[in-house]
């Protein structure tokens, strides 16, 4: 009894000091949250937004790591007006006229951090380079590439990947008449399970965009597809470590060999684990990125930023053996000097290499899917697109449309302004800090240090602008329009964004566009399983995920 008593009594002055010090981690992180919003050093206390934004840098990644990114951002904007606090830093404006006003040529504005975690190498590359003449220096570089001209010549060696989609959903749709025989009625064809039914063939069709744009991209880039369509599969080939595989560079001539150990990835699982993860960490600073790093939640994302710098490896190691190959954009990227005459290094290669792969073939497929789903939804819109397919390809006999005769035909370029439109791949605010001696839009100036962005999903979305309709896919709305009326509609119309750090790739993904949904619409007839909304994973880039669709084929 007394050894207890003594005991307590010695420990008295710990659990005093214990009882001290956790009293002050609420009082700390009180003042740490609200001395910055009393202070109010950006001046931003008059915005409206939710409370927990204006306290906390947690509440945005929050959100993103809910899957719900654009469409809270959507419904704030309809609540609070045209300015809505996102962070105690940051603020979204939803006008048409704050889009030049922070991304044109003359905002000074650059872009944030965020786009820090886009780094899969230690070289930046076109799109995560946040300097404005370091940027400039690299755009001029790569410019050309994308030029209309040289993106046309581009046509010849994308159309063999359009014909190999056709004869794979040419395949699919074989075991229609296969079942009517008496055959299976569903199985898989490589990764992807298709099944029998009321005479179509029923698969999601998100994959399949997938594998058509990857292998496009590869061949493009490198002269060397993924081999996904063929495979019907996601699966390729990366270098397991990027160091070593870079220090390998230009020591094989073997073109069909890799001069280093590879592995296999499944790309989609890979870029679905890293865009959601570093969507998420964009928004916080260096020192809770490492914290959120290390979650459980987050590991496969962590193990899959490597691995998709890994593919970007294996795909310009694999090239630089064979400098014979035929024209593609590494030989322009190789041919490439900086201001002193300096080319650019292996790492830079792969750097740049990674951009095009991650900025073409996924934001590419994402909209052809979604805009699939919405003309598979509305057999109306269906009809009219395939009757002016019809017409424009009668003369026409190669499965694959040519980028000629599509190119300019009023329903169709309304179906795909409509579709960019309505999904916006890249819909979310693209963050950008005001530069030194601020930035004034709409009248508001903000302070030097600030993030701005525009919600190109909301203004794709605000009925002033679009009408009542605006959330219904109405290609005719692009056609009706005239006027002022048709003014406004292009103002607010941002899929590429604008300005210097707009879409350096859009003559290449209107290509595309035009030439997949002309060629799939004009040679087969589609509807939805369920006309449930199209379920999106909200992150960076909006990507649906997953659209089953049944078609049959209009060849008579
Ligand atoms: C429908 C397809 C596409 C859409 C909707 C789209 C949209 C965009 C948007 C909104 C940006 C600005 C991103 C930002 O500021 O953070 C961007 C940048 C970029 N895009 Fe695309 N893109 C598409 C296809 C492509 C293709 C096919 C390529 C190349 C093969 C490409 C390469 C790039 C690059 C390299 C950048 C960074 C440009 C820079 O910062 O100078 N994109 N894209």
């Amino acid at each position: 009894m007394s050894l207890l008593r003594d005991i307590t009594v010695q420990a008295l002055p710990f659990v005093d000091k214990l009882i001290f010090w956790l009293a002050l981690i609420p009082i700390i992180s009180i003042a740490v949250y609200t001395v910055p919003y009393l202070l109010d050093p950006l001046g931003l206390r008059a915005f409206p937004g939710p409370i927990l934004a204006k306290f906390t840098i947690g509440w945005l990644p929050w959100i993103v790591s809910q899957n719900r990114w654009s469409l809270t951002v959507n419904r704030l904007h309809q609540k609070y007006g045209i300015f809505v606090r996102l962070s105690p830093n940051y603020v979204s404006i939803a006008h048409p006229a704050a889009l030049s006003a922070v991304y044109g040529h003359s905002s000074g504005a650059t872009k944030a951090p965020y786009y820090e975690v886009f780094g899969d190498f230690r070289a930046r590359n076109l799109f995560n380079i946040l300097s404005r003449p370091e940027h400039a220096r690299r755009r001029r570089l790569e410019a050309h590439m994308f030029s209309l001209q040289s993106v046309r010549a581009l046509e010849i060696n994308a159309r063999v990947h359009h014909n190999n989609l056709v004869n794979q959903w040419e395949r699919l749709y074989s075991y229609v008449k296969q079942a009517e025989k008496g055959g299976i009625r569903e199985d898989k064809l490589g990764a992807s399970a298709w099944r029998v039914e009321d005479g179509r063939v029923w698969f999601d069709c998100m994959p399949w965009f997938s594998y058509w744009s990857f292998d496009t991209i590869g061949d493009l880039a490198f002269g060397s597809p993924f081999g996904m369509l063929s495979a019907a599969s996601d699966t390729v080939r990366v270098a397991k470590s990027v160091k070593a595989s870079l220090a390998t560079f230009g020591t094989s001539s073997n073109a069909e060999e890799f001069g280093f150990e590879t592995e296999e990835m499944a790309i989609e699982k890979v870029l679905n684990e890293r865009g959601h993860l570093i969507t998420i960490l964009g928004w916080l600073p260096e020192y809770w990125r490492r914290i959120v790093q290390m979650l459980p939640a987050y590991r496969f994302g962590m193990e899959a930023a490597p691995k998709m710098a890994g593919l970007a490896v294996a795909a310009v190691g694999k090239r630089l053996n064979n400098p014979a190959a035929r024209e593609d954009m590494l030989n322009r990227l190789l041919d490439a000097r900086d201001e002193n005459g300096k080319p650019m290094s292996p790492e830079e290669l792969s750097a740049e290499a990674f951009v095009l792969i991650i900025a073409g073939a996924d934001t590419t497929a994402n909209t052809s899917c979604a805009t699939t789903y919405y003309l598979a939804r509305d057999q109306r819109v269906q009809a009219k697109l395939q009757a002016e397919l019809d017409e424009a390809l009668k003369s026409i006999d190669s499965a694959v449309a040519p980028y000629d005769a599509v190119k300019n035909l009023p329903y169709l370029d309304a179906v795909i302004n409509e579709g960019l439109r309505l999904h916006a791949t890249i819909g979310a605010g693209l963050p950008r800090v005001v530069p030194e001696g601020g930035l004034t839009v709409l009248g508001h100036t903000f302070k030097e240090g600030t993030w701005v962005s525009v919600p190109v999903y909301h203004l794709h979305r605000d009925e002033s602008i679009w009408g009542e309709n605006a959330s219904e896919f109405y290609p005719e709305r692009w056609i009706e329009a005239s006027g002022d009326r048709k003014k406004a509609m292009l103002d607010a119309f941002a899929p590429f964004s604008m300005g210097p750090r707009s879409c350096i790739g859009r003559n290449l993904a209107l290509m595309q566009l035009h030439i997949v949904l002309s060629t799939l619409f004009h040679r087969f007839d589609f509807v939805l399983e369920s006309d449930d909304p199209l379920p999106v994973q909200d992150s960076f880039v909006r990507k649906p995920k997953r659209c089953m669709i049944g078609i049959k084929s209009r060849k008579l």
